[in-house]
């Protein structure tokens, strides 16, 4: 449980370092970032700026070299391989660029089959699913199978199979870098929405700046170096 007014997400001087030859190169250098329950935020950067590493430090499936990373009170960190499993399978959800839906699927069974594996009754797993196609507008097409809907429609299937678990953050990487402008924006809308609904803690990296304004804070990543998030809210309220 989260302690009132504690950040749901908060990476505390965090760096990571990979091996480069006969030294090291610091994808990021003491990083430090709090995201609360139901706030949205933008992660920018040139590429190589260490933005997609800040999300797999997030996600807990890079530890990083220093620093602490907490998600929803739980120092991660420290924990042991089969808990920091169990932590990400129950807090984080997880949106990449591609979708990587299973071609055999219909999109109902996209989001059915992680929960049943973990463990839920299909029955329970079914009702859930059924309710986040309609939160994210496919409840007519919960039959079918990916080749049978469109980038944007793949895209939310993807957004709703990460939200199954009810998790307290949501990471993103490019969401709509294989899309349109129209869908581009429908699918940031979306993210903000479901951010706002289920008071979850959302980070997007992205390269549409356009969309920025939709999310409550701006981070801008360069060579490492995460600079202060700026709020986007404007005088008059930007979104
Ligand atoms: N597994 C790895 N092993 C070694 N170096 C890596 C590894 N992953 C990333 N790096 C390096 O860490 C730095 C940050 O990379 P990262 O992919 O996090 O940046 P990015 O901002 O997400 O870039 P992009 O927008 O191109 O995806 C880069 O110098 C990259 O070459």
């Amino acid at each position: 449980m989260s302690e009132l007014n504690s950040p749901v997400l908060s990476l505390a001087d965090v760096t990571l370092e990979y091996p480069d030859g006969d030294g090291t190169v610091t994808a990021l250098d003491h990083v430090t970032i709090n995201v609360d329950a139901g706030e949205m935020v933008s992660l920018v950067g040139p590429s190589g700026s260490g933005k997609s590493s800040l999300l797999a430090v997030a996600a807990t499936l890079v530890k990083p070299t220093s620093g602490l990373v907490t998600i929803d009170g739980m120092e991660a960190t420290g924990l042991s391989d089969k808990a920091l499993t169990t932590l990400r399978r129950d807090k984080v959800g997880i949106i990449f660029q591609q979708p990587n839906l299973l071609a055999s699927l219909t999109a109902a069974e996209q989001l059915i089959i992680g929960d049943h594996l973990r463990g839920k009754s299909l029955r329970a797993a079914a009702s859930r699913a059924a309710e986040l196609l309609e939160i994210v507008g496919l409840a007519d097409s919960a039959r079918k199978r990916p080749h049978q809907l469109s980038g944007g429609q793949r895209q939310r299937v993807n957004i709703a199979r990460a939200l199954m678990g009810s998790p307290s953050v949501l990471l993103v990487d490019e969401p709509t870098a294989a899309l349109d402008h129209e869908r581009s924006e429908s699918i940031v809308r979306l993210l903000r929405q479901v951010t706002d609904d289920f008071q979850v803690a959302t980070v997007m990296v992205t390269h549409d700046t356009e969309f920025v304004p939709l999310t409550d804070a701006v981070a801008t990543m360069r060579d490492g170096v995460l600079a202060a998030a700026v709020s986007t809210m404007s005088p008059v309220g930007a979104r």
